[in-house]
């Protein structure tokens, strides 16, 4: 059960929102002999870790083709029309990022504007220790696509018979990604920091995954790699009001429970009513849930707290910064100005959290663990390089040449100064 509180004072939030993570310096240190091994012993440390953590003795860590071939008749017609439609939408959303080039002419003669270009070699890592998401293939590999990124490497675990789940292999082929390696934790992200015989090095990695595979994707920053966000164990954040539907809100707090023993799912309400009526639901739908173990442990890690104000709890929902947020009360679209912090916003009673993890267009890879202050979830800006040009016309470099010499002597850089005079020296011999 969630734990239960009732009007705790500001004093009180900040341990009311920390996350349920493990020792962090147990996990790192962890992790980086995993790095270690993996950089200095390649493909063969791979197969240790993977038998080691998953159980399973792989020859090949590439994924064949005659696998693929294998993978798109194992999954059944109706679920490949569901990804099917469900990227038609993530591509239109995706899509819809494309930035136009504008030309600003910030100075008469001085003319400034940005190109996107894609980063070239990419890491998607794909979960799959406790359930194959081949819905996170969606969500990287389309934006990833359409940003022209030239090599997209696909690592994920495999399962107890070696194999990866036929409908990320289906997916993956939809999108036409090719490289997929049977490869998880942090071992996968180690070989796409380093490249291995096998893998390749990659430039940036992206993917959600579990404790291991986010710390060793934050160790992975200090190898000049880049890495998307540092999205860990899925969580929601529930404000609901006298108007919200019980049962759909136990059921959305259920959805995310569900990921793993290490989500977080928070309540927060400004009626005591609502709160009961949700536990009682709870408690109702999660007899149903095949994973009720995990959720059972995720939501003793997760609390249900009652509020003045809807009000207040929005000023919670800001200080606890979370990954999704749904707004289960009455004219949610109201309040939408009020929120700070939040990876992704789910706006009424018909907005469940499962539409954007899989379907409505918007990204699931987002910021977990209270980056949602300071990160953006995935979308086709992660994808690319924005690069600025100018061009500056001898009558620009005439209008804005005293400022650049006045400033550049300022800051006693005269070497930046002259590289202005020289020009405009030759333009005043040329008159
Ligand atoms: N934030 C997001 O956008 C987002 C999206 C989807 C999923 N998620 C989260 O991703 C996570 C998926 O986790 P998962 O475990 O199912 O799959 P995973 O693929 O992230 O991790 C499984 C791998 O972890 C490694 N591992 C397991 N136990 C280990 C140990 N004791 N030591 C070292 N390595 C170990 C194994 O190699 C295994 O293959 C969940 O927590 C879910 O909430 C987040
Ligand atoms: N809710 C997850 C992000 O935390 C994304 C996801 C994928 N599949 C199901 N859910
Ligand atoms: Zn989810």
């Amino acid at each position: 059960m969630m734990k239960q509180y009732k009007y705790p004072p500001i004093s009180e939030w900040k341990s009311l929102c920390e996350r349920p993570l493990q020792n962090q310096e147990n996990l790192s240190e962890q992790v980086k002999s995993v790095f270690d091994e993996v950089k200095n012993n390649g493909d063969k440390a791979l197969k240790f870790f993977t038998e080691k953590f998953d159980n399973v003795i792989l020859n090949d860590l590439k994924v064949s083709e005659i696998e693929v071939d294998e993978a798109n008749n194992l999954v059944p017609d109706e679920l490949k029309s569901a990804i099917k439609l469900a990227s038609e939408n993530i591509r239109k959303f995706h899509n819809s990022q494309e930035e136009e080039k504008k030309i600003i002419e910030t100075t008469e003669g001085v003319f400034c504007w940005r190109e996107n270009r894609a980063i070239e070699n990419i890491g998607i890592y794909i979960p799959g220790g406790t359930a194959p998401l081949f819905s996170t293939v969606l969500m990287l590999g389309i934006p990833a696509t359409i940003a022209g990124c030239k090599n997209i490497t696909i690592c994920s675990p495999p399962d107890k018979n070696g194999k990866i789940n036929p409908a990320i292999l289906f997916t993956a082929n939809l999108i036409g990604i090719k490289n997929i390696f049977k490869v998880g934790g942090s071992q996968a992200i180690a070989a796409l920091t380093f490249g291995t015989e096998t893998i390749p090095k990659v430039d940036k990695i992206f993917g959600p995954g579990n404790q291991y595979v986010t710390a060793a994707k934050q160790l992975a920053l200090n190898y000049n790699l880049a890495i998307d966000i540092p999205a860990g164990p899925s969580e929601v954040l529930v404000i609901a009001d006298e108007m919200s539907i019980p049962s759909f809100v136990a059921a959305d707090l259920l959805s995310q429970a569900e990921h793993g023993t290490d989500s977080q799912v928070i309540l927060l309400s400004n009626s005591e009513r609502i709160i009961n009526e949700i536990n009682i639901e709870i408690n109702k739908q999660l007899n149903d849930l095949p994973r009720k173990e995990i959720a059972e442990i995720a939501l003793q890690n997760s609390q249900s707290i009652l509020l003045s104000s809807i009000d207040e709890a929005i000023e919670f929902s800001n200080y606890y910064a979370p990954e999704h947020l749904i707004l289960a009360t009455e004219n949610a679209e109201i309040l939408t100005d009020k929120i700070t912090n939040a990876g992704s916003v789910f706006l009424g009673n018909y907005s469940p959290e499962s539409a954007g993890d899989y379907a409505s267009g918007t990204n699931h890879t987002l910021p977990t663990n209270g980056f949602s202050k300071n990160y953006s979830g995935v979308s086709l800006d992660s994808f690319v390089k924005k690069i600025t040009f100018q061009n500056i016309t001898k009558t620009g470099i005439k209008n804005l040449g005293k400022t650049i010499e006045l400033m550049a002597e300022a800051e006693e850089l005269m070497a930046h100064k002259n590289a202005v005079s020289i020009r405009l020296k030759s333009l005043d011999n040329d008159n």
